[in-house]
């Protein structure tokens, strides 16, 4: 149980390097570095979809201690990052009654490669000045000019399609077929809890393949149109707007979160850009301009729509707005009944809830 972890590497596409020691599996991992602020719910952000392809810095401190659960707290069936990196790593030993097993042992079974032991605030500062770019960890190459070789290898994420890997291959259905509604899903890489809102609203949800043809899903017959968040850029993704400016034009309610924002956005006719630094983290605070009120949001997202864009178009109203550094984080068709947001309306109850996104989405449905 108490045997010493290898050493590993994690190296920087600009060529820095941090020294620290293994956890999940010994091997070699790549993808891009991008750090989430969070404070828990570390289970929650390893499986979800929208991180594919991505190595997730931890800030908080201490990481593994609450063990996991199998099925609770998972976004989807898998863990879908490809790298972890933390401070403080509870390797065998976590402190919660109802959990299943380590974090490490879940790491393991995963194949997941990680390094701790190292300072992530000298990391986050480092990649917060210098902005996103690609990073590689290795337990087994530990030499960095060598790894550099295979980090070269690895794809940029601006231009990068994913959806369409991490996409249901099946159609399913979730919710009770007589419930009062039903509503389309488009799946480009959607999270379990939000597939819940819907559910718990009585709809009645089929879940389609990201690149299933607009003919196929409106034959579900849906009352409205929900476009999931999901990985990857969405400029890459001209199928999707093809697919929802049909979807646009039967005149029934969508819903965008994340890359359905980015989405809708992109079928309406405005630009996406790929942020220097993304936000990912439980608080970051969005104003509702609707209602002048400050939401305390969860996000997770490195692209973002083009400001002067929203301001210059019409038909769209601008609803939401990062109080932090203004990213456009909303925004609302006003020729027909389409709105999104750039961020997981928050569970968590009290003033700040955003969940009232998933009630005014229903209400337009009945
Ligand atoms: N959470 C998401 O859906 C992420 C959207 C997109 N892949 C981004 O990084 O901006």
């Amino acid at each position: 149980m108490n045997h010493k972890p290898s050493d590993a590497l994690l190296l920087l596409e600009d060529g820095t390097f941090f020294k620290g020691k293994a956890l999940g599996k010994i091997g070699t991992s790549a993808g891009e570095i991008c750090f989430n602020t969070g404070m828990t719910g570390y289970q929650e952000i390893y499986t979800d979809p929208s991180y594919y392809g991505q190595v997730i810095v931890n800030t908080t401190s201490h990481i593994g201690n609450y063990g996991v659960v199998l099925d609770d707290e998972e976004e989807s069936s898998s863990v879908k990052i490809s790298g972890m990196v933390c401070n403080a790593y509870a390797n065998h030993y976590y402190s919660r009654s109802t959990a299943d097993f380590s974090l490490q042992e879940y790491f393991e079974r995963a194949n997941i490669v990680g390094i701790c032991d190292v300072d992530t605030r000298q990391i986050v500062r480092h990649i917060r000045d210098a902005g996103v770019m690609n990073c590689i960890i290795s337990s087994e190459i530990l030499d960095p000019e060598v790894l550099a070789l295979e980090l070269k290898k690895v794809p940029s994420m601006d231009g990068l399609e994913l959806s369409s890997v991490v996409s249901t291959k099946e159609a399913y259905y979730l919710g009770s077929e007589d419930a009062k509604y039903r509503v389309a899903v488009l799946d480009f890489g959607v999270k379990k809890s939000i597939l819940n809102n819907f559910v718990e609203r009585d709809c009645y949800c089929k879940v389609f393949n990201a690149k299933t043809s607009f003919e196929e899903i409106a034959a579900f017959n849906p009352d409205g149109y929900f476009l999931s968040n999901g990985p990857g850029d969405p400029s890459a993704m001209p199928y999707a707007v093809e697919t929802i400016k049909q979807v646009i034009e039967t005149n029934k309610p969508v819903f965008g979160i994340c890359l359905g924002h980015q989405l809708l956005a992109l079928s309406s006719g405005i630009g996406t850009y790929k942020m220097k630094n993304g936000h990912r983290g439980l608080n970051h605070p969005v104003k509702n301009l609707r209602t002048g009120l400050c939401e305390i949001t969860s996000q997770n997202h490195g692209f973002a729509v083009k400001p002067d864009q929203v301001s210059s178009i019409e038909n769209i109203e601008l609803t939401h707005v990062n109080l932090n550094d203004n990213t456009i984080e909303g925004i609302r068709r006003k020729d027909k009944p389409a709105f999104s947001v750039q961020y997981h309306p928050e569970a968590s109850p009290g003033p700040h809830d955003s969940r009232y996104l998933f009630d005014d989405f229903v209400k337009m449905l009945g």
